[in-house]
């Protein structure tokens, strides 16, 4: 069955939801993966780079720890600064930067300091060296300086007890460096989820091999497989299976018993060796089946014991786009990083949409001169024209109802992740 509203259907074994809105498919997942707490993992700063930060992190302490000057030069008291003319200082002393030794300012005195050095108890302003003329243990300072200048105070940076990232944030070099300006040498961070991916289908060549009557090269296995790694998942494995109902049997069910999850290319349609609707069912369960969207219609989704299993159609298009709309989310969710902020841009090309489904059609997109984001669909949307997704950066995400859209729409867009 496959109602424009959505609906359920019903076999020996069980009952589950087929025809779906997109956003319906999406939250049904999401459900499943909220219910998968992520694994997590100590490691040391130098392995976390690109990492997903499990926990969130709150300063342990100020930084920087103590005011300190910003600049080489000399520190003073603000009130000692001549409106007129020039004013003779002593010099107290010299702290560098690393010198624990105190030295107050008293008033009418300095200290010479160098950038990084607390600033001495008593003093507030920096000025600099440039500035100064120096005759023995007397430092002459000139008007014009500004009282407070060139002091980085305690805390400029964070606060001691500041959010500094909440879970799901990425460890990108800079955020790794505040860790350890913290002084954390290690971090808690998420595991990768681990996937397997089973190609299937008999027409199906591996690369090396010269191609047979009627058969094609296996492309889903790597575009997969690499859109799974992008999304920071670990894949366990590919393996190729071929259209025999017991051989996926025991592919699905042990690819489960490995992964977190499963993903699955081809065999979820109509045609007489589309298996793996009836053996989700029989060794798992089905959550729907059939997702209003074009490319990637006939999804089927649900569970083998832990696992979550995504049947994605063969066409390698359609592969893509569900990844993309439906499995990607769910790699962000059990992640724990937020999803990607919608973008918006307009339509160079006028849209004709003849069907009810939601519809990711290949496009690029462009800012012009005035700053606006104008968004050109391709003319060839084949499912099975997997050069339309190489050569493009986006995809336009037009809803149902959307019918004729003119040139100057303005229209969603899924930014493709980079090198897609
Ligand atoms: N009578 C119907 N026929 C079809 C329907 C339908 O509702 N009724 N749905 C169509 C839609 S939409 C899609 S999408 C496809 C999906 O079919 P399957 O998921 O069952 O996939 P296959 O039939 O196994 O393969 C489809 C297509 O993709 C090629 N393919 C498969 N695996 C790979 C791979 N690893 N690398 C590259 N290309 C692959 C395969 O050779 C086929 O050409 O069904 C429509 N039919
Ligand atoms: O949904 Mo199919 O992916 O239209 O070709």
């Amino acid at each position: 069955m496959s109602s424009s509203q959505g609906g359920t259907e019903s076999t020996e074994t069980s009952r589950f939801a087929t025809g779906i809105s997109v956003d319906d498919a999406r939250e049904r997942i999401l459900r499943r993966a909220g219910g998968c707490p992520p694994r997590t993992a100590q490691l040391t700063l130098g392995q976390a780079r690109g990492r997903i930060l499990a926990v969130a992190v709150h300063a342990p302490l100020s930084v920087p720890p103590f005011a300190n000057s910003a600049m080489d030069g000399f520190a003073v008291r603000g009130s000692d600064l001549p409106g007129l003319g020039e004013r003779a200082l002593h010099l107290r002393g010299t702290r560098l930067a690393g010198d624990g030794s105190p030295i107050c300012v008293e008033p009418g005195e300095c200290v010479r300091v160098t950038t990084g050095a607390p600033v001495p108890p008593g003093a507030d302003t920096i000025v600099i060296k440039e500035n100064v003329r120096v005759d023995g243990d007397t430092v002459w300072i000139a008007a014009g300086e500004t009282a407070g200048s060139h002091v980085r105070p305690a805390g400029e940076d964070y606060l001691v007890g500041d959010l500094a990232f909440a879970p799901g944030t990425v460890l990108t070099p800079a955020r790794l460096g505040v860790l350890a300006s913290f002084g954390m040498s290690h971090v808690e961070v998420v595991e990768p989820v681990r996937a397997i991916v089973l190609t299937t289908g008999d027409e199906i060549a591996a690369a090396g091999f010269p191609l047979g009557h009627g058969q094609i090269y296996n492309s889903n296995q790597f575009t997969l497989s690499a859109l799974l790694e992008q999304a920071g998942a670990q894949v366990l494995r590919h393996q190729h299976v071929r259209d025999d109902p017991e051989a996926l049997r025991v592919a699905l069910r042990n690819a489960a018993a490995e992964a977190d999850i499963v993903i699955s290319s081809g065999g979820v349609s109509a045609g007489e060796a589309d298996f793996l609707p009836r053996l989700l069912q029989q060794v798992g369960t089905v959550d729907f089946w059939k997702v209003r969207m074009k490319p990637g219609m006939p999804m089927l989704f649900g569970s083998v014991g832990e696992a979550l299993v995504f049947a994605l159609p063969g066409n390698p298009v359609s592969s893509m786009a569900t990844f993309l709309a439906l499995v990607r989310p769910a790699l962000d969710a059990l992640a724990g990083r937020p999803p990607p902020r919608p973008w918006h841009a307009r339509l160079s090309r006028a849209i004709v949409k003849n069907h009810r489904r939601a519809e990711f059609q290949r496009a690029r997109w462009e800012s012009r001169g005035d700053g606006s984001v104008w968004v050109t669909p391709f003319l060839r949307q084949g499912s099975g024209v997997l050069r339309s997704v190489a050569e493009a950066d986006c995809l336009i995400v037009l809803s149902e109802s959307d019918e004729h859209l003119p040139e100057g729409s303005c229209v969603p867009i899924l930014p493709l992740p980079e090198n897609c």
